[in-house]
């Protein structure tokens, strides 16, 4: 593998983000009245525009430029013919085959997986309508009105991100709950209000072998059949989804209640296989077919749009060109549809997970900044919290800002309130207020020149601060789809151009390990340790205040 940072490219990208770091965006918007147009991608439903990043013509050249030397199409081609691109697990990468709408056959091993791709579709269309539809029903009889998924991570994040999006798109016969956290307090909420007659559970794990999925289960089968007093009944009750069918069935899953994934589907990027079934259940199958069309929309233009106008490449690009480059260690998601309000955390997993590596393909360590810290919420709610530090902050963050021309739930005056923002937001942090402009404005409002003195420098914004705009044409599942397709391909060659496997995470095993070790340790008089001094003191803290009685009553 060669080191990348000594190709040319990367040269003079690096000599021109040291160069970049002393520019403003003011004085190319002023130097090139065409930034926009030049710099921003029409989509059939998404507006891209990246001009408001600290980039020249020249700096697109030089990025494309890297692209090329990373042969990204070659990749981009590997990966939609099954190759194996998850280097470390030796596995081929296809969530793009789950939502492959076309007849083109792809192949892993020289075997076609869209047959069995297309068997699954065809299993959950019929599940979900015999469910929806009052054909599937409880062991009372009753139909099933609720859908608790269990699952967490990639087999979470994702449905619930797109059931919140799309919840308010239909008159909804089903309602449907999450539980991923092991702290029983969730698990509690979500059935106390639940009649577990009219409760369907889907349980997801790829690997079904997660702890705090299995434990959830098990809570869960207990109290269905604490109300109904036998066994029998959960296979009315229970369905699984998972690559390990044999791990279900060991669980007591009746392998006509398991829907299948495949080691091939990662886990975040898995909500467009059965790990969707919670969505299809909740939304109907026309409208998780509608998401797989909008994502199947984004893979063609990525397959098919030159680079320089391709919409994940270039996100990439400029996402490279921020962290690498420009040395921007954080990256903001700001949506700012209501529906979106979930988007941010499910692509700090997606982006996190993949990209949070500092060894390359080669296992060297690498000298460059990787993948940014993905964080962010709602923009509207984030400018009465966090926005100040984005104006005004040390650090620079890059930020997406993510809006819809036409609102989902439209209430008068609102919608045109929320997008005035939007658009201020990012002029806001690109054009700053100096000196002059903040004393010309403190004397028009009449203040005194103490009062300026005192107060001009707190209120100087440098300006400067590079965003990307996504504008879509509103929330549906199919632009939904698309937007979600668009961040996994940028994840994708950035991955690509940073050298590093995007597509395993070793990074969250060890936690795992020894996690099991210490809950032995945790048990009534079991002994803690050896760790170092830190754990061992707090484990010994906790269970000498948990297991300690209470004093008695001080009351007299
Ligand atoms: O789907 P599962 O096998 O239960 O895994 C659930 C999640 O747990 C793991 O720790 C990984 O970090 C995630 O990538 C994965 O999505």
């Amino acid at each position: 593998m060669s080191d990348i940072t000594k190709s040319k490219s990367w040269r003079a990208l690096a000599a021109q983000g040291a160069e970049m770091k002393n520019r403003h965006l003011n004085d190319l918007f002023r130097a090139d009245p065409d930034r926009f147009a030049k710099f921003s991608i029409e989509m059939q439903d998404i507006l891209f525009d990246y001009s408001k990043n600290l980039v020249t013509e020249q700096t697109i050249d030089g990025l494309l430029d890297l692209a090329r030397e990373v042969d990204v199409e070659a990749w981009r081609a590997r990966m939609f013919s099954g190759a194996q691109v998850n280097m470390t697990e030796d596995r081929a990468v296809l969530h793009v085959a789950l939502r492959n709408r076309s007849n083109e056959p792809i192949l892993v091993d020289g075997a076609d997986v869209m047959p069995q791709i297309k068997a699954e579709l065809a299993a959950m269309k019929s599940f979900v309508e015999r469910v929806r539809g009052g054909d599937w029903r409880g062991y009372s009889g009753k139909r099933i009105t609720d859908v608790v998924s269990i699952g967490i991570g990639g087999s979470h994040l994702g449905p619930q991100m797109v059931t919140e999006a799309l919840k308010g798109s239909k008159n909804n016969p089903m309602r449907v709950h999450y539980i991923s956290n092991v702290d029983g307090t969730q698990i509690a909420d979500v059935l106390r209000p639940l009649n577990p007659e009219q409760v369907l559970f889907v349980i997801s794990s790829k690997t079904f072998t997660t702890y705090e999925t299995l434990t959830n289960m098990r809570t869960a089968m207990n109290w269905l059949v604490a109300s109904s007093f036998d066994q029998s009944v959960l296979d009315k009750h229970f369905v699984a989804v998972t690559a390990r069918p044999e791990n279900a069935e060991k669980e007591g899953f009746p392998a006509e209640n398991i829907f299948q994934i495949w080691d091939w589907v990662g886990g975040r990027f898995s909500l467009w296989s059965a790990i969707g079934l919670p969505i299809a259940l909740y939304l109907g199958f026309d409208s998780f077919e509608e998401l797989l069309d909008g994502a199947h929309d984004m893979d063609q233009h990525f397959q098919n749009a030159p680079l320089g106008e391709n919409a994940p490449v270039m996100l990439a690009l400029v996402g490279v060109w921020n962290s690498t480059f420009l040395e921007a260690q954080t990256q903001a998601i700001l949506p700012y549809d209501q529906s979106l309000h979930m988007f941010s955390a499910y692509m700090q997993q997606a982006e996190m997970e993949s990209n949070g590596k500092s060894v390359n393909w080669d296992g060297a360590d690498v000298p460059y900044q990787t993948g940014a810290i993905i964080w962010g919420q709602l923009g509207i709610n984030g400018q009465h919290a966090f926005y100040q530090y984005l104006h005004q902050g040390k650090n620079i963050v890059p930020c997406d800002f993510i809006g819809s021309i036409e609102s989902n739930t439209p209430v008068k005056g609102h919608h045109e309130y929320l997008m005035a923002n939007f658009f201020a937001q990012t002029q806001a942090l690109m054009i700053g207020i100096d000196e002059e402009e903040v004393r010309a404005e403190l004397r028009r409002k009449g203040k005194s020149e103490r009062y300026i003195e005192r107060l001009v420098s707190h209120k100087i914004h440098k300006g400067n601060r590079p965003t990307n705009t996504l504008l879509l044409s509103r929330i549906s599942p199919r632009t939904l789809g698309s937007l979600i397709a668009l961040y996994e391909h940028k994840i994708f060659v950035q991955g690509i151009i940073w050298q590093v496997c995007s597509f395993d995470q070793w990074g969250v095993e060890l936690g795992k390990q020894l996690a099991m070790n210490i809950q032995g340790e945790l048990a009534p008089k079991a002994a803690t340790g050896p760790h170092d001094s830190s754990t061992t003191g707090l484990i010994d803290y906790f269970k000498q205040q948990r297991d300690t009685p209470p004093p008695p009553s001080s009351r007299t």
